[in-house]
């Protein structure tokens, strides 16, 4: 450990992560960062090369579109775009970090834009699959305008279970630049309907199997 630079801003999401099992950072992507990368997603958007967002292996469209109704379209890191090389760039040193100081054993991430246009939510959720647990960390990057308020809905909200078996509900905006990280297997979540298109990246960090049979 003692060539790792400490990094105050991955040093408050790990502490936060130890605490309470999820972050908010305001500050991992610089706002011309943030700025390119929904320049980005919405051009992309424009060309229409979203699909509407499953569950599971569900196969009805009507029933998905009745517990989500994002459209998604994965990142494929090997054709990643210059803005694309960025976001990765920092979010695999964010790993390296989580590697070395945390011993999380993360071996891959997912991730993809995530458009929700206006009238659609995500209904409440865990992100972890129950055939395959190696989902652990979830972590969303908001992409939406700087002036994003309450009437526009679309807030995170963390189901955050207290002592006592009753549980509290937090309200994040999803403001741009904002960072959300939360543990996918035990933090249930839902994304509350929007009044206008909202925009983001979502992915997934995950260790090796614990469960699959070799
Ligand atoms: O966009 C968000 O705030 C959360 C999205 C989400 O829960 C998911 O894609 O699994
Ligand atoms: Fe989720």
């Amino acid at each position: 450990m003692s060539n790792i630079t400490l990094n105050p801003i991955y040093e408050k999401i790990i502490d936060d992560l130890l605490n309470q099992k999820y972050s908010i950072s305001d500050f991992f992507f610089s706002s011309e960062e943030t700025k390119e990368l929904r320049n980005h997603v919405i051009l992309q958007n424009t060309q229409q090369d979203f699909h509407q967002a499953a569950i599971g292996n569900a196969v009805n469209e009507q029933i998905v579109k009745s517990i989500r109704g994002d459209k998604i379209r994965w990142i494929d890191e090997s054709k990643k775009t210059k803005i694309e090389e960025i976001f990765f760039e920092k979010i695999n040193d964010f790993i390296l970090y989580l590697n070395q100081t945390c011993y999380l054993g993360i071996e891959e991430s997912e991730f993809h834009y995530a458009v929700y246009p206006e009238g659609t939510f995500y209904q409440r959720h865990i992100d972890a699959f129950k055939n395959d647990d190696r989902r652990t960390l979830s972590i969303v990057l908001y992409l939406n305008d700087e002036e994003w308020n309450d009437d526009f809905g679309g807030q995170l909200a963390l189901y955050l279970p207290n002592e006592n078996g009753t549980e509290n509900e937090l309200n994040i905006l999803p403001l741009a630049g904002r960072l959300a990280i939360f543990d996918s297997k035990t933090i249930p979540h839902e994304v509350k309907k929007v009044n206008k298109p909202r925009y983001s990246i979502t992915g997934w960090l995950k260790t090796r199997s614990t469960t699959s049979v070799i």
